[in-house]
């Protein structure tokens, strides 16, 4: 694919009132990446993928998508992008395929294309069984395949998924995410915003952390647990902070407070010297483990998502 297609923000600022909810920034996404958006509520996720989509017009800043610039030729750009919105916004009054062929029309596709590639799409997130239902007939997990299969219609070359599988069951979020990886296995660009670790771990080939707006630090999921954290975490109950804090420090290594227990990194160069310093207090509770993203967003925001 065209390498003419990266999308590039360019030092994005949105500011509402004297509020400035994204500071600042600035990344690419190529074809065939899936970035990942993570943070809190109110992190600015959703105002930045507005920006990128050229909905939201940033106060300071633009996007670059393949020849087009942002928010200006907005429109030209959104003709190769697509959407999938944190609501459904699907249309109740028409059936699963009627959704699709209705909005079809948006990218003058209509007749007899537009039913094939209904089908073709109904096809692949696998509700061709469900194609005459009425939209409130189906599940949550349906209802998010459904508007991802709508956001495909016109064959985008990037897509933005906004919190896409937000109050899904396990299973509803593992059959989205492989619709997910067979889109970027086919070359499209995808923009996920997220605040499920597992999921950024498991989808995203880079992550751009953000709080208030900012980007707080970026990297592949895994380089960041290891840049971060290190590769091993301690939890451990029943032991006084002050000693654990004065242990972690005598190694460098990072301690915190986690629920009513503590976290102790082990660092990667003498974990076995910590994990023994630690168990020698007799813990209550002590569980080796992977360090994982969450360990991160607690280390470098001091709180943990939701
Ligand atoms: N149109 C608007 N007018 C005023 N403030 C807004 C507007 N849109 C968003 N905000 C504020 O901007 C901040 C960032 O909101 P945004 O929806 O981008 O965050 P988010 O990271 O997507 O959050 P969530 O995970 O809850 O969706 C919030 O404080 C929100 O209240």
């Amino acid at each position: 694919m065209s390498d003419s297609l990266n999308l590039k923000a360019y030092d994005l600022w949105k500011t509402y009132g004297d509020e400035p909810v994204v500071q600042g920034i600035s990344f690419t996404l190529a074809p065939g990446e899936i970035v990942g958006l993570l943070g809190p509520n109110g992190a600015g996720k959703t105002t930045t993928v507005g920006m990128l989509f050229g909905t939201v017009v940033p106060t300071k800043g633009f996007v670059q998508f393949g020849p087009w610039q942002l928010p200006g030729q907005g429109q030209l750009a959104r003709a190769q992008m697509g959407i999938v919105t944190q609501e459904d916004n699907l249309d109740p009054d028409f059936t699963v395929f009627k959704n699709l062929t209705h909005f079809a029309h948006h990218y003058r596709i209509t007749d007899a294309a537009a039913r094939q590639r209904a089908g073709e799409l109904l096809a692949l997130v696998n509700l061709e069984h469900r194609a005459e239902a009425q939209v409130d007939e189906l599940s949550g997990g349906m209802k998010r395949k459904l508007v991802l299969a709508r956001a495909l219609l016109n064959r985008p070359k990037i897509v933005f998924l906004d919190e896409p599988t937000t109050g899904l069951d396990p299973d509803a979020r593992q059959d989205f995410w492989r619709l997910v990886q067979h889109l970027k296995a086919s070359g499209c660009g995808i923009l996920l915003t997220t605040h499920y670790m597992d999921e950024a771990q498991r989808l995203c080939d880079r992550l751009l952390l953000l709080q208030q707006g900012k980007v707080i630090d970026e990297g592949t999921p895994t380089d960041l647990v290891a840049r971060v954290i290190g590769r091993e975490v301690a939890e451990i109950g029943g032991v006084e902070a002050q000693i654990l804090q004065d242990l972690a420090a005598r190694h460098g290594a990072w301690y915190r407070a986690f629920g009513n227990g503590h976290l102790v990194a082990l660092p990667d160069r003498e974990p076995e010297v910590v994990w023994d310093a630690i168990a020698a207090h007799h813990p209550s509770r002590l569980l080796r483990r992977p360090a994982n993203l969450e360990d991160v967003f607690l280390r470098l925001t001091g709180s943990v998502l939701e």
